[in-house]
């Protein structure tokens, strides 16, 4: 399928997504051609996780005009895991100010795994970004309330107000996690003894786990992605969920930091701001056209869903997602290499 002269006119004057039908056709074209990738592992260093059926995938394309298009399980619901860092990362900009979001936690990437002890120690004792587990702990921590209940109430009010709907906890994702969380406890205690934890440590990562272990699907990752793409503003409820500058904000660390030490060649290859998480979600953001949110759990090696990874360098062609492409989409004739 080729856009007409009219889509490509309308791509190039207005930096929107193709036509409607134009869309629909590409990410079911997506959907089925990754369908059949292979690549990768489920994640198994929490329990809960591993029992994922592989098979199951989702592509979802959500524009910042509410428009929806859909192929595959999208409606499957998995623990949003690490894509929570992005959105809770606003939420606390927006609370506390992003000048001290930056002095506290840094938007530079680590250059190692999401769990890395050296990273800290490397850095005197600096989280560095909140896409890694000891930033974003440090990030939940900045959660304004009284005590642990209202800061957690923060937390999932904000991240189902970028969903546009109320989030549910995982209950058994949650135990499963809490289980074996002594790495994420001994970060954020090694983040206490460098004094830069401004809540009990241990209280910080029991509610970073919840928010990990809260249920979304591939559409609810498109929506909180076109949410960021509106400059704030959830497409399907229409309300203002973070000021426009602080969604900018956010974009610019996923693009540095959001497919942890794979960020470089993920920008190389999707040219789009993304944050992907271990059960298998991926969002991905093209500012002012909409979000792209995917759903695979077989994983690389940096914990990214392959097939996610596939199907957003596809789309980011086809669709004119890439920041940095100067030239309206040229391959939407071929057929993607599976
Ligand atoms: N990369 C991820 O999605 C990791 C999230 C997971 N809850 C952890 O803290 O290890």
């Amino acid at each position: 399928m080729s856009h007409d002269a009219e889509d490509v006119e309308k791509i190039v004057s207005t930096g929107a997504l193709p036509g409607w039908h134009t869309v629909e056709h590409l990410v079911e074209t997506a959907h089925e051609t990754f369908a059949h990738v292979r690549d990768g592992e489920v994640a198994d260093y929490i329990p809960a996780l591993a029992e994922a059926d592989p098979d199951l995938f989702g592509v979802c394309v959500v524009e910042v005009d509410g428009s929806v298009h859909s192929a595959g399980d999208v409606e499957h619901r998995f623990s949003v895991q690490s894509i929570s860092k992005a959105f809770v990362f606003a939420l606390a900009c927006q609370e506390v100010g992003h000048e001290r979001v930056l002095e506290t936690i840094g938007v530079n990437n680590t250059g190692l795994s999401f769990s890395s002890v050296m990273a800290i120690e490397l850095n005197g004792g600096h989280p560095m970004n909140p896409m890694v587990n000891v930033g974003a702990i440090a990030t939940t921590a900045l959660a304004p309330g009284a005590d642990q209940d209202a800061r957690w109430g923060f937390v999932r009010d904000g991240l189902s107000r970028f969903a546009g709907r109320e989030l549910e906890l995982d209950e058994g994702v949650l135990a499963s996690e809490t289980e074996g969380n002594q790495r994420n406890q001994s970060l954020a205690l090694l983040l206490e003894s460098y004094g830069r934890m401004p809540v009990d440590a241990l209280e910080a990562v029991d509610t970073y786990t919840r928010q990990c272990s809260l249920l979304v699907d591939a559409r609810d990752l498109a929506v909180m992605g076109a949410t960021l793409a509106g400059g704030g503003v959830n497409p399907l409820t229409g309300a203002r969920v973070v000021d426009a500058q602080i969604a900018r904000d956010t974009l610019s660390v996923m693009a540095t930091a959001g497919m942890y030490e794979h960020s470089g060649e993920w920008l190389f290859e999707v040219g789009a701001p993304a944050k992907s998480g271990v059960s298998g979600g991926i969002v991905t953001i093209a500012p002012g056209k909409g979000g792209l949110g995917t759903f695979s759990p077989p994983l690389d090696s940096a914990g990214n869903s392959v097939r996610g990874r596939r199907v957003a360098a596809y789309l980011a062609d086809a669709l004119g997602l890439d920041l940095f492409a100067s030239a309206p989409p040229a391959t939407n004739t071929q057929t993607p290499v599976s």
